[in-house]
This record gives structure tokens, sequence and C-alpha cells, in this order.
């Protein structure tokens, strides 16, 4: 079998599409604007790239794109001060705290500072409570856009076996939620699993989230079964460097039935789903009808 390969690139445009109309809805019908800010502090490389694009993407579908960067040593104090002030601009509806931060700062503490419905990452302990129970919640951009492709590719989720490797707060638990709330049975597994490979090998769907690069080999695939890797892993080959995810794309590809690529595949949804928060929390702020299909 060699798998249909999921345009998760081609995907995310359609989405940026549909953000794009709503924004431009809400502004001939109610002169409202959606604005993002993105919080960066310190210096890592991949991460202004990363702020960067999605700053033009946010330009792009016609919302207001504000970017802070802080440096490296700012204090706690600081950061919380500027959320805060973040959290009372009525131009700012969606807040992401770049991830990372640096060794001196509480996580934690910083998350839950940002205001619920601006949290746009869906991080904040509230938002967590609210997808765990199964209530209207922001949803983290990853695996929302992970949801949609699977739900794409397969209609209905229900009564199938998945199996999400790794159990990150960013990553791995809100994916298994999703799952959950698409009535998959979910199997969660993580550095501690036992025989991973069996445990993968039973999965209509694997969702690999661990950071590994090329982990998960062709022969764990169940025959047929759907792979989501969100692996992003810079590495060295033939004097390059490439970026490779967390399944080994070919063996992978060749037993099952269909595979997300790295790049092309989950990162640029996750982009599309921050967008497609932002509008959705402009729209609750604003009391007005949300829009549909790009929320959970
Ligand atoms: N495409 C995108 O948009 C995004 C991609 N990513 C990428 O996804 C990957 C995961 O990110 P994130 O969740 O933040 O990573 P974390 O490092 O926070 O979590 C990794 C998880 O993998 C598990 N793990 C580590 N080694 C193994 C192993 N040998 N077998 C099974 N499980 C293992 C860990 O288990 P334990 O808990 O036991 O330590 C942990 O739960 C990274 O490559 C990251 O770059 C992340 C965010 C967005
Ligand atoms: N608060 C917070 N929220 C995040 O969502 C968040 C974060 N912090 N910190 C870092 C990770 C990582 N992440 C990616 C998003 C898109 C791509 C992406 O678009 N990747 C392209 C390739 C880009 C390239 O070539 O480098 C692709 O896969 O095709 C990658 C990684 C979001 N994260």
């Amino acid at each position: 079998m060699t798998a249909t390969i999921i345009d998760g690139k081609a995907f995310a445009a359609r989405v940026r599409e549909q953000v794009a109309e709503h924004v431009k809805r809400l502004k001939t019908d109610h002169g409202i604007k959606p604005g993002l800010a993105v919080v960066l502090v310190g210096e890592d490389p991949a991460s202004q790239v990363y702020v960067r694009s999605k700053g033009k993407m946010t330009v792009e579908v016609g919302m207001n794109s504000v970017e802070h960067k802080l440096d490296a040593d700012t204090s706690e104090a600081d950061l919380l001060s500027l959320i805060d002030q973040l959290n009372n601009d009525p131009e700012i509806h969606g807040i992401l705290v770049q991830l990372p931060l640096p060794k001196h700062l509480d996580e934690d503490l910083v998350i839950n500072s940002v205001a619920p419905e601006k949290d746009v990452d869906g991080f904040h302990i509230s938002n967590v409570g609210l997808l765990g129970t199964g209530q209207k919640s922001m949803v983290p951009c990853t695996p929302l856009g992970c949801l949609m492709m699977l739900r794409d590719h397969h209609g209905s989720l229900s009564g199938m076996d998945a199996v999400v490797i790794g159990r990150s707060n960013i990553v791995g638990k809100p994916m298994a939620q999703l799952l959950l709330g698409d009535s998959c049975t979910v199997t969660i597994a993580h550095s501690r699993t036992k025989d991973l490979a069996d445990v993968v090998r039973r999965a209509d769907i694997v969702v690999a989230a661990v950071g590994r690069p090329e982990m998960v080999p062709g022969d764990w695939i169940k025959p047929g079964a759907t792979v989501i890797d969100v692996g992003i892993n810079r590495i060295e080959r033939d004097g390059k460097n490439k970026l490779v995810g967390d399944a080994d794309f070919d063996s992978c590809a060749a037993v099952a039935g269909a595979i997300t690529p790295v790049p092309g595949g989950v990162g640029p949804m996750t982009i599309a789903c921050l967008l497609a928060n932002t509008v959705t929390a402009c729209c609750r702020a604003n009391g007005l009808a949300e829009p549909e299909g790009l929320t959970a």
C-alpha cells in the first residue's frame, strides 16, 4: 500500500481563506478588526522565524498583528505587566506567549495570567478544564489542526483506536482529549511506555508528538492506519540541514493509509488554527456568531 499524503499546507491555505472571509465580514458588518499579540522573550532563532511567519500570515488574513520582543533577561514582573496591559486592550483579541520561556520565568504562572478568553493557545488552566469536560473553550492550535485533518480524511472518527505518542500539555494531552471527544478509544504513550511498538501496532490513528527524529518506523504501523506526524526536528543529513518528523516517512508511507509530511503537514495547520482561534475569540468577545468549521 502507498499512503495518501495529507497536504497540510494546502489545507491550511483553505482554513486561512475561511478566516480571511470572516475577518472581512467582521469589518464590513461590524467595523471590527481582530488583533493578535505575540510575545517573544529572548532571541531563540527558531522562535524568531516562527513569530515572523505568524505575523505575516496574520496580516495576510486582514487582522492586526502586534509583536512584543522582550530581552532574554526580562523580569517576571515586567512580563506579567505586559500581559496585563494586553488583557485590558480592547483591540487585542488573542495573546500568544511563545514557549519555551527562559528558565528564570515561571511558565505556568505566565500562561495562567493570560485572560482565558484571549488565550488563543488554549494553554490556560480554565481552557484545559473546559476542554476536558467537553465545554466550549479555546482549543490548542496544533491538536486542533490535527483533528481537522483527521475529520476531513475520515469523516467520523467514532470507535477508532487512536494512539498518541507524547503527553505534553501543549500537544499530547489536548490531542488525546480531542480524540476522546470524537469517540476514539485513546491510548497515550510516553517515555515509560512498555512495548511501544505493540501499542502503536493496534492503532487506526497514530499521532506522533515526541521530538525524536524518525523514531516511528513503518513496521510499527498497522496497514492502512493514519499517521499524523507532529514532530519538527532539524537534523543534518548528507551535509545539509533538513527538517524531519517523528515518523520515518518513507517506511511509514509504504504501510499507512494516510500520512502527514514534515514539512507541509501539521506545522502550517498550527498557524492557520492560531488565526482561526483569534477570529473565534474576537467573535466571542463581541457576542457575534462564530465561524463554522473552525472550532472543535
Ligand atoms: N508542528 C507543530 O506545529 C508543532 C510541533 N511540535 C513538535 O512536536 C514535538 C513534541 O513537542 P512537545 O509535545 O512540545 O514535546 P515535549 O518534549 O514537551 O514532550 C515530548 C513527549 O514525548 C515523550 N517521549 C520522549 N521520548 C520518548 C520515547 N522514546 N518514547 C515515547 N515517548 C517519548 C515524552 O515522554 P515523558 O513525558 O515521559 O518525558 C513527552 O511526553 C517536537 O518535535 C516539537 O518540535 C510542537 C508544537 C507544535
Ligand atoms: N505559545 C506557543 N504556541 C505554539 O504553538 C508554539 C510555541 N509556543 N512554541 C514553538 C512551537 C512550535 N510551533 C510550530 C508551528 C508551526 C510550524 C511550521 O509552520 N512548520 C513548517 C516548517 C517551518 C520551517 O521550515 O522551519 C512545516 O512544518 O511545514 C512549526 C512549529 C508552534 N509552537
